[in-house]
């Protein structure tokens, strides 16, 4: 039997709408944008990733699909080859765009990312075996991941409030809990930080405390604190966070802050690539890595960086970004195949209210969701939806993440929180 072939590759972009959720670098726009990678082969197989869309990464993804016709897609070295070959050739290197949180350059892996997703579910459609198989196996058939708390507006301005209402305080925090444990059953909890001053950020920390004592709790304010801020509020929020994520910038500030607590850290800010797990290993940054298949380069090489971890006693985690259908799927065969992924995974599922799949497959049951067991991915794209979402990517007129340009058109003397308090 000879084997199949890429034949043909589509790069879709779309955008759906997405709440006022705040953060250290300001606030989200009323759309969030994202690309669905379709993979065809000569067979008639489809494979589907998805990835960020700002303008800049959709020209790489764009000219990288243009090449990939008669590649094999079980050739996933070649594919990575291919992706270093053709960014060399054609851009300036520079990462996705991260609303201005992360300055990565990582042009490689986050383009090769939807590609080696869209690769792996056409390999598991032809096996006839799901993606976490191909990945080494599942070795839990659900998922748990935490619920995503942000502060936030009542509603983009100029627009009506959603349906999540405003979030400024700590009581209003508890509700917007209520609601994610309630109607979605998360088994523990993380707060977007970095918005208002610590002390506030830790009382509503207290707060769900106090309303949800069995669940963990995380608080991650993006490097809004100063070690010393952050020594403090750790000696704060010892015994009532399972971890502090990202109290402040950098592997320095972090091996600093660790010095001085029993807190765990936790990072998707100072570890986001191999190279910088040596400093911070050596340094004891960082207690907790966040993976992230998008950003990490892949499901493999993210797998490699469960081993890694494990290898090293590191606790392992998983990071999110606005995301839809397609990468939620991936990121549960991911974490189901990745032994030492024990801390429920972040997702910001609950805050959209349109996608690009059918419905029904990755329903959340008491916070977790059941390890799709059909060939590939187990989702299915909707073709309508994506049109539709795709026209709303046209008309909407966001390029880009600018969470701090947004911000700035609303509040113009709005100063990023990085290092503030
Ligand atoms: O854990 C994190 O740092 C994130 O989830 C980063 C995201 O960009 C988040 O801050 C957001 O969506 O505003
Ligand atoms: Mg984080």
């Amino acid at each position: 039997m000879s084997r199949s072939r890429i034949s043909q590759v589509v790069v879709t972009p779309v955008a759906f709408g997405d709440p006022p959720l705040l953060n250290v670098v300001g606030v989200h726009q009323p759309y969030a944008l994202r690309a669905i990678v379709e993979v065809h082969t000569d067979s008639g197989l489809l494979g589907l990733g998805e990835t960020y869309a700002d303008e800049a990464h959709l020209a790489r993804l764009s000219a990288v699909a243009e090449v990939l016709p008669g590649h094999d897609p079980y050739d996933l070295h070649g594919l990575r080859r291919l992706v270093t070959d053709v960014l060399g050739r054609e851009t300036g290197g520079g990462g996705a765009s991260f609303g201005g949180m992360l300055d990565v350059d990582s042009a490689v892996d986050t383009v090769y990312s939807p590609f080696e997703v869209a690769c792996l579910d056409l390999q598991g459609h032809e096996a006839g075996v799901p993606v976490s198989d191909l990945l080494g196996g599942a070795v839990r058939d659900r998922v748990p991941f935490s619920g995503y708390l942000f502060h936030k507006w009542a509603g983009h301005p100029g627009l009506p409030d959603d349906a999540w209402g405003e979030a400024l305080t700590p009581d209003q925090l508890v509700t917007q809990a209520r609601r994610m444990v309630d109607g979605w059953g998360f088994g523990s909890l993380k707060l977007k930080g970095g918005v208002f001053h610590p002390d506030r950020e830790c009382e509503a920390i207290e707060a769900l405390r106090d309303t949800f004592p069995d669940l963990p709790l995380r608080l991650d304010p993006n490097g809004a604190w100063t070690p010393s801020t952050s020594l403090r509020a750790a000696d704060r929020l010892a015994g009532v966070v399972e971890y502090l994520e990202d109290p402040t910038p950098g592997i320095r500030g972090m091996a600093e802050v660790a010095a001085g607590t029993d807190v765990p850290l936790a990072t998707n800010m100072c570890v986001i690539a191999m190279e910088h797990l040596p400093p911070a290993i050596a340094q004891g940054a960082v207690q907790v890595v966040l993976s992230d298949h998008h950003l990490w380069g892949g499901l493999k090489k993210s797998a490699l960086l469960g081993g890694i971890t494990d290898v090293w006693g590191l606790g392992l985690s998983m990071h999110s970004n606005s995301h839809l259908g397609v990468s939620l799927a991936a990121m549960v065969h991911l974490a189901a195949a990745t032994p030492n992924l024990t801390y429920a995974c972040d997702t910001h599922y609950p805050w959209k209210t349109e996608d690009v799949i059918t419905d029904g497959v990755l329903s959340f049951e008491g916070g977790s969701v059941a390890v799709p067991t059909t060939p590939g991915l187990g989702v299915t794209l909707d073709r309508d939806r994506l049109g539709e979402l795709h026209e709303q990517y046209l008309s909407c007129g966001v390029r880009r993440r600018e969470d701090t340009v947004y911000m700035r058109s609303i509040h113009p003397d709005f100063e990023v929180n990085t290092s503030r308090w």
